[in-house]
């Protein structure tokens, strides 16, 4: 599908509520489906990627039911999953594939893991590897989907220091820890997101955290819960940036998480003088708040690798803010984002660029000179079937004031099927 607008708006007024966290959309339906007794996850995210999590559980026996806005899990333990008939396909999300992987990595029956074309060229190896070292039985071709899983009754308890910042392997070894035969402990090299660690004590779990070390008992006694999801802070980044870099505008975001672990596009945008409000609501097991956000003028700044895991996926959106910023902006120590649904310094730098953004790809990440006005006449924007890049061309497209056509505007279904239709509620 492409998208196509005749004139681009000049500004962006009024209050949104975006769609629910995706990572603990898919955590929600993960531990309600481990727990004993009913989950109900409100303001569910029910976009592509959280249905494929929904779908392999269901292919494993859960009944899963939805209406509008919430998801009802009936929890059948650790224990209670019986075999599927077909393939687990995990679509578009790496999410889903390496948290499942762990997940499932100790039950009696084989499974097999599919995805997308995308999918199946992301890096799998960074579970697969520790998960072995436990007592897992996987197979897959040069580290990639589709994956074979045989059936295994153990796992051993692992002391692992990951060697790359990822919250999947991180949870796909919790998930895997909680059916070892001992303690394990995982130590993070930068903390990234802790919405599993989180998720588990909501459900009566116990993991203890010193510094950047985690330990994890074996347990499997977890009950099923209510709770409310917050708005997902990497869905709101689209809306900050938007009204951030419009003239005049002035955007209300209601209840979007503000979980520490996620909220480093706030940070950086603070440190280029946005002009951003955080009004924080009463913390829950995640904390939230609402934002309420007026344009500025921006300066640019270095991002450094300690900052990549609270932006991972902003990062397109950083790169866009930094063409309008005064100065020179670099990201460096991003070198995930080449193995994201795109390699993303290809994809932002090469659809940027078409726009007349001053951007060099470095292998770790870009360097922007800003300011410079973008142009979306003729230039041929595509997403390439990434939903991040198609979200954040679609904000730029709006700066340009031009006529544009998105080639594979669709892609935004992965993580915000909504998007456009949100996003246009608030221009005029
Ligand atoms: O755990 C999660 O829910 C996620 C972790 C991040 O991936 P990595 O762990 O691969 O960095 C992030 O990019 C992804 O969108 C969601
Ligand atoms: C990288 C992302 O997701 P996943 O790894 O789950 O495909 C994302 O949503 O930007």
């Amino acid at each position: 599908m492409a998208m196509k607008l005749t004139k681009g708006p000049v500004q962006l007024n009024g209050a949104c509520q975006v769609p629910g966290d995706k990572s603990i959309s898919h955590r929600a339906v993960m531990f309600g489906a481990l727990a004993k007794g009913r989950t109900v996850a409100r303001h569910f995210l029910f976009s592509a990627d959280c249905l494929a999590t929904i779908g392999a559980f269901e292919k494993l026996g859960v009944t899963i039911s939805r209406d509008e806005t919430s998801v009802t899990i009936e929890g059948v333990g650790f224990h209670g999953f019986k075999p599927a008939k077909q393939s687990l396909d995990m679509g578009n999300s790496g999410t889903s594939t390496r948290l499942l992987l762990g997940l499932l990595a100790k039950q009696p029956f084989p499974m097999r893991f599919i995805g997308d074309a995308s999918l199946s060229q992301r890096p799998m190896g960074r579970v697969l590897a520790p998960l072995t070292q436990m007592g897992a039985q996987m197979t897959a071709t040069a580290g990639h989907l589709p994956i074979e899983v045989a059936s295994n009754t153990h796992l051993q308890a692992i002391d692992y220091q990951l060697p790359v910042a990822s919250a999947q392997v991180k949870s796909a070894l919790i998930f895997a820890a909680l059916q070892a035969d001992g303690p394990s402990t995982l130590t993070e090299k930068l903390a990234t997101r802790d919405h599993t660690e989180r998720m588990l004590r909501l459900f009566g779990g116990d993991i203890q955290q010193k510094g950047l070390a985690l330990k994890i008992k074996p347990q499997t006694n977890l009950t099923g819960q209510t709770f409310t999801i917050p708005g997902d802070p990497s869905s709101a980044a689209f809306f900050i940036a938007a009204a951030t870099l419009l003239p005049n505008s002035e955007v209300i975001l209601l209840n979007v998480g503000l979980n520490q672990t996620r909220i480093g596009f706030l940070e950086v945008l603070g440190q280029m003088q946005s002009d951003i409000q955080v009004i924080q609501a009463d913390s829950g097991f995640e904390p939230t708040g609402t934002l309420k956000i007026k344009s500025a003028s921006l300066q640019a700044m270095h991002i450094t690798a300690d900052m990549i895991p609270s932006i991972i996926d902003e990062l397109p959106l950083v790169a866009l803010c930094a063409t309008q910023a005064e100065g020179v902006t670099t990201i460096s120590g991003a070198a995930e984002l080449r193995v994201k649904e795109t390699d993303r310094i290809a994809t932002v730098t090469a659809e940027l660029r078409k726009m007349g953004a001053h951007i060099e790809e470095k292998p770790d990440g870009m360097v922007i000179t800003g300011p410079t006005p973008l142009h979306a006449v003729n230039a041929q924007l595509d997403s390439h079937g990434d939903h991040r890049i198609a979200m954040m061309l679609m904000v730029a497209a709006l700066l340009s004031k031009d006529q544009f056509t998105l080639e594979n505007a669709d892609a935004v279904a992965v993580s915000y099927p909504k998007f456009y239709e949100d996003l246009l509620g608030l221009v005029n």
